[in-house]
């Protein structure tokens, strides 16, 4: 299975718009939502199936049986991260528990158990042809790259044959795009032509540069500044990049999207521009020696 991944490094670069865009075109057997933070990717793909969901658990957080507890407040003091406080009972923040066990450590009483803790949510779309996997993170929980292996694991799972998998990463340049970068096989990074899209584009790649993946780039909304545009295009040049690509602003593309529909799916000028794009990525994920 090859694997492309697009990343943004920035939100709303357009990412998730190109993506379902591929996913069209190539007419997808296995796709991936990597944003477990908002994923949306579900929403433009249109399955009528219901997803098979299954409980991800993150990190194991501090439980205090009261009965058991003497008050000693040694646990309290040494939380790092101020997850534990007094009122008339000692108790667990379950939002700042990091899950450490320090506190269970150091209670003598043994009045404190790690429990496992629902972390998010994996979903897994499949209708014996195709497979989607995403997931959604629970709200305060911070294991957002243990979550994003997870989708990879079960896409792969799900389907091993399918030649081509195309995974919507997620936005910035943490854990969670490090978990979407290990084992995939060429990175599609959309730029945006500004000044935060183009510090956010360096970023990721030379993080990709460090894990060794093939990556080539384009911009999208390009005509929002051809002057950014082109300091993106030299510097592609200069590192030895290949740039595939310029793809304009267009209301279309709000339009296609806000109806649940791809760019590739009417006929307008960002649509054009990404078949070219889609075309040329394809090339480089599949030309020969290309890993
Ligand atoms: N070429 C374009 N012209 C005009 N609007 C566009 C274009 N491409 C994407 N958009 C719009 O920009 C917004 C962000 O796009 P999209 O959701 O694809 O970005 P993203 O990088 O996946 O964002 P996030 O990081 O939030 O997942 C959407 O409203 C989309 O319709
Ligand atoms: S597990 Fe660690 S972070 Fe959580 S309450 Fe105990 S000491 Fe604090
Ligand atoms: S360390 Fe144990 S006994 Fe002491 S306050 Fe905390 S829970 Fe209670």
């Amino acid at each position: 299975m090859k694997q492309l991944l697009i990343l943004s490094g920035k939100g709303g670069t357009g990412k998730t718009t190109i993506a379902s865009a591929f996913i069209k075109l190539a007419d997808a057997k296995a796709y991936a939502d990597c944003d477990v933070d908002a994923p949306n990717l579900h929403l433009i793909t249109g399955w009528s199936v219901k997803p098979a969901k299954k409980d991800y658990y993150g990190l194991p957080k501090a439980v205090i049986d009261p009965e058991l507890c003497i008050k000693c407040d040694q646990c309290r003091q040494n939380c790092r991260f101020d997850a534990i406080s007094i009122d008339e009972k000692y108790k667990v923040d379950h939002f700042a528990c990091e899950g450490c066990g320090v506190c269970e450590y150091v209670c003598p009483v043994e009045a404190i158990t790690m429990k496992p803790a629902v972390a998010g949510e994996l979903m897994l779309y499949s209708d014996g042809e195709k497979v989607f996997s995403t997931a959604q993170l629970k709200m305060g929980s911070g294991t957002s790259g243990m979550l994003v292996t997870e989708v990879k694991k079960q896409m792969k799972a799900a389907a091993a044959d399918a030649e081509l998998a195309i995974i919507d990463g997620s936005p910035g340049i943490g854990c969670p795009v490090i978990a979407s970068l290990s084992g995939v096989d060429m990175v599609l990074i959309v730029a945006e032509p500004s000044i935060s899209g183009i510090s956010d584009m360096e970023r990721i790649i030379n993080t990709a540069a460090k894990f060794g993946t093939k990556t080539a780039v384009c911009i999208n909304k390009y005509d929002t500044s051809i002057e950014n545009t082109e300091k993106i295009e030299r510097f592609c040049k200069k590192q030895g990049l290949p740039f595939i690509g310029r793809i304009p602003f267009d209301s279309n593309a709000v339009k296609a999207i806000n109806n649940g529909q791809t760019v590739v799916d009417i006929d307008c000028i960002s649509g054009t521009a990404v078949k070219e794009v889609y075309h040329k990525t394809m090339n480089l994920l599949f030309e020969k020696g290309g890993g």
